[in-house]
């Protein structure tokens, strides 16, 4: 649906140029969910001002449903970005007007008839549960209800993408869940894709089916969530992970524990083996385990479950453990904070 191909954005200023962008390349398939996540300066809301060409890249292109924007006429472009609607951090409403207003005078401009204006604000509203404020002012509402009527706007042009630059960011965790939620329902009964952009691992964890790691103009990685959360190959993806777990072992205890075995990061996805797999091989091998930390949380479609155990033992005993449990359908990664690790 939307494809970057081998996009680099150089942005020339008097004092520098900055490469945000570096040979990116991705595909943000129909119906899907896909997050990119990253630092602070890692190029996120240049991609995703690049998707519409709000930014235009300096070297690569863009396609959308198979068609290269960067070589549209003005007018094609336009059709193809009310095809796009997007929502922002900030919300950009429009202060003067009721949230009627908001949603209405955009419609309006785009020259869609007095009536149906009229039938899709009620119907967004509705779908968003805000019909109850439609004559409202934005100042009267919560950041929650602001981006819902952002959201409602958007949807009120019937795009088939919705891109959202750090939708949740401004928001507090029970309303960022809400508006989550909300999304979700828009991805899976309007079948609306979604490319959003974010700093935080909680709204990849919930809501998307794929994500991209980016780091200085970069991705420096990409695939299913699910891959991510249990093997991620780059440090970044490691701390992204690891920031919502807070499963890290102090240093000198990492240290200490090394010696007398191997300290390992237990991947449980869905049922996995459907047998008490680590219970198995402690009986069936000299490894003695401590669990340091054990988490299970909700991906998008299947619970996902994460031990942090130290094994102690020989290190043939351990590696023996180690193949049983990837065979009952465990995945195993060495722990470290950082760097490479895969085990077996
Ligand atoms: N219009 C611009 N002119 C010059 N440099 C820019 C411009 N926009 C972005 N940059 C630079 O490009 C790099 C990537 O910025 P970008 O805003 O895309 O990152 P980001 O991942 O979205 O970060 P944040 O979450 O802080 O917004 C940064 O070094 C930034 O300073």
């Amino acid at each position: 649906m939307i494809e970057f191909k081998n996009i680099t954005k150089v942005f020339h200023t008097k004092s520098k140029d900055t490469k945000a962008l570096d040979d990116v390349s991705l595909h943000v398939k129909k119906g899907t969910i896909f997050g990119v996540i990253g630092y602070s300066g890692a190029g996120k809301s240049t991609l995703i001002r690049m998707a519409n060409l709000l930014e235009k890249p300096t070297k690569g292109q863009v396609l959308f449903n198979g068609n290269e924007l960067t070589k549209m006429s003005r007018g094609n472009l336009n059709i193809a970005r009310q095809k796009m609607g997007m929502i922002f951090q900030s919300f950009n409403l429009l202060k003067t007007g009721t949230v009627y207003e908001n949603i209405a005078i955009p419609l309006k401009l785009t020259g869609v008839p007095k009536k149906e204006i009229k039938e899709r604000v009620n119907k967004y509203l509705e779908i968003v549960g805000l019909l109850d404020k439609a004559n409202a002012y934005p100042a009267q509402l919560s950041g929650g209800q602001k981006q819902r009527v952002a959201i409602a706007r958007a949807l009120a042009h019937e795009p088939e993408v919705l891109l959202c630059d750090e939708a949740t960011s401004a928001l507090d965790p029970d309303t960022t869940e809400a508006i989550l939620a909300l999304l979700s329902k828009i991805n899976r009964e309007l079948g609306i894709t979604i490319l959003l952009i974010t700093h935080e691992m909680n709204v990849v964890q919930s809501i998307c089916d794929e994500v991209a790691v980016m780091e200085n103009g970069r991705i420096i990685e990409q695939g299913r969530v699910i891959d991510l959360f249990s093997q991620p190959k780059t440090g970044t993806a490691k701390r992204f992970v690891q920031s919502l777990f807070n499963d890290t072992i102090p240093e000198e205890l990492e240290k200490i524990l090394k010696k007398s075995g191997q300290i390992v990061t237990l991947s449980f996805i869905g049922n996995a083996s459907g047998k008490p797999a680590l219970a198995m091989v402690t009986k069936k091998f000299d490894v003695y385990p401590s669990i340091l930390s054990g988490n299970i949380t909700q991906l998008k479609d299947e619970p996902y479950g994460r031990l942090v155990v130290h094994l102690e033992g020989s290190s043939s005993e351990v590696e023996k453990a180690v193949e049983d449990l990837t065979a009952l359908g465990v995945i195993v990664e060495r722990y470290k904070d950082g760097g490479d690790s895969h085990v077996g």
